[in-house]
């Protein structure tokens, strides 16, 4: 490369990538705040032993669909309309029932406290925040317990389930997550076991010691603090815990057990869309678990709307997957979705600055997605449609120092 001057456009500097958005600046030694998620990416791999950031991050296989989700948002461009009287967007919405401050929320994440002390603790009081109020879905597999996040979120909490052997272990846990005050039961149905998670395998990667799935006793947490070179801990955990013979008729069981709304988290295609509302499920999470399952699935944007028409308004349809700009947000919503949840980049706020940088990604999102409504003369989110959209060639890559860097590189 013979240029060696800052990009004129993007402001990247071309021969180190260096990111003006995240890097220190040179009088105060302090880096200034990230002006768009992609830069909280940065400071959390800077933060983080490499085994956690590779877990995080990772995909399953050669991680196509991890590159496909974010791909999907290329394709799709915006039309906006003009002279709309924008002086007031109104992004509240509800979910379930329950009142929400934007259309979106915190996707199911195993162990936060990998990214920060706190844990979800810090999770659960940045999505409730003020001009937030978003709701956290916990996995089942948190590192703080359903009590102590209840007492912390003033955003609703939905409990994501993995379908286990151990059934009395399960109804356990329901009935603590119902008892806490939990608003809706989210089982994910995309993992009768785990993807293969190449990262993970390569960095032998396990729990550290004190950070522990803290709502599960011991019976059902096997394998996880287990170090073995050229294995993952989860996916061996994964394998003697999950029960892969899940299947629709399982769902009455879990039904019983329970008066809480049903979410099914990993549905792609029509079929079963239209199956899962044909049984009176009360949400539908169009997720291909981040890329970590099915390498090779379909992206998550590309799939909603065959999801959304077999669906016919019988229950309402979320997405995740690749959500990292307001016009993301945007985007989904124009194709039907409910709410958007986001993984990753709650994680990277975590590890950058603890609940602090956990409420700066999430508003960034909502700050985002709010200018993105003005600019496209959309004030309402009633108002949004797929008329604001076009399909098109790929635009090409944006600015890409803005974008996770990790995943620009490959695994
Ligand atoms: C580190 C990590 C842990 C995850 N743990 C869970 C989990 O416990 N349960 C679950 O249903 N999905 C889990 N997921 C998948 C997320 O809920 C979500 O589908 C995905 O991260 C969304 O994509 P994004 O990260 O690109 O936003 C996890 C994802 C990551 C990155
Ligand atoms: C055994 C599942 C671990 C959490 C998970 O779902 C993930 O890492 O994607």
């Amino acid at each position: 490369m013979t240029d060696t001057g800052t990009d004129p456009v993007t402001g990247t500097d071309p021969v180190t990538g260096t990111d003006p958005a995240t890097d220190a600046d040179p009088a105060t030694d302090a880096a200034p705040r990230p002006l768009t998620v992609g830069g909280y990416a940065a400071l959390a791999k800077d933060r983080l032993p490499a085994a956690t950031w590779h877990y995080f991050q990772g995909g399953a296989g050669t991680e196509s669909t991890v590159r496909a989700n974010r791909a999907a948002y290329r394709q799709v461009r915006l039309r906006p309309r003009v002279l709309a009287d924008v002086s007031r967007c109104d992004l509240s919405t509800t979910v379930l029932g329950d009142p929400i401050g934007a259309p979106l929320g915190v996707a199911p994440m195993a162990y936060h406290q990998l990214a920060c002390a706190d844990g979800e603790v810090a999770t659960v009081r940045a999505a409730g925040g003020s001009g937030l109020r978003v709701p956290t879905i916990v996995s089942i597999f948190a590192s703080r317990t359903f009590e102590d996040l209840a007492a912390e979120a003033t955003g609703p909490l939905w409990l994501q389930l993995y379908w286990l052997h151990r059934r009395d272990v399960l109804r356990t846990v329901v009935r603590r997550a119902e008892a806490a005050g939990f608003r809706a039961l989210v089982l994910t149905v995309d993992t009768p076991r785990l993807g293969r998670r190449l990262r993970e395998v390569r960095h032998g990667f396990h729990l550290p010691p004190g950070i522990a799935a803290r709502n599960l006793d011991g019976e059902v947490t096997g394998f996880l603090h287990d170090r073995q070179d050229g294995s993952s801990a989860l996916a061996r955990h994964a394998d003697a815990f999950i029960d892969p013979s899940l299947s629709w008729s399982d769902l009455d069981w879990l039904r019983e057990q329970t008066r809480l709304p049903l979410v099914l988290k990993g549905v792609l295609t029509a079929e079963d869309a239209a199956r899962a509302a044909g049984l009176g499920i009360d949400g539908i999470v169009v997720s291909n678990h981040g890329g970590r399952q099915l390498d090779g699935s379909v992206a998550t944007l590309d799939a909603l709307p065959e999801v959304v028409a077999a669906v016919g308004g019988r229950c309402p349809v979320f997405l995740d997957g690749g959500i990292r700009h307001g016009t993301d947000v945007l985007k989904a919503l124009a194709l039907g979705a409910r709410a958007v949840f986001v993984g990753r980049p709650v994680l990277w706020g975590l590890a950058a600055d603890g609940e602090a940088g956990a409420r700066e990604v999430l508003t960034l999102l909502r700050d985002e997605l709010e200018d993105a409504m003005a600019l496209a003369g959309r004030p309402s989110l009633a108002a949004l449609g797929p008329e604001l959209l076009a399909r098109g060639p790929a635009a090409a890559a944006p600015n890409e120092s803005y974008e996770d860097p990790d995943l620009r590189k490959g695994p």
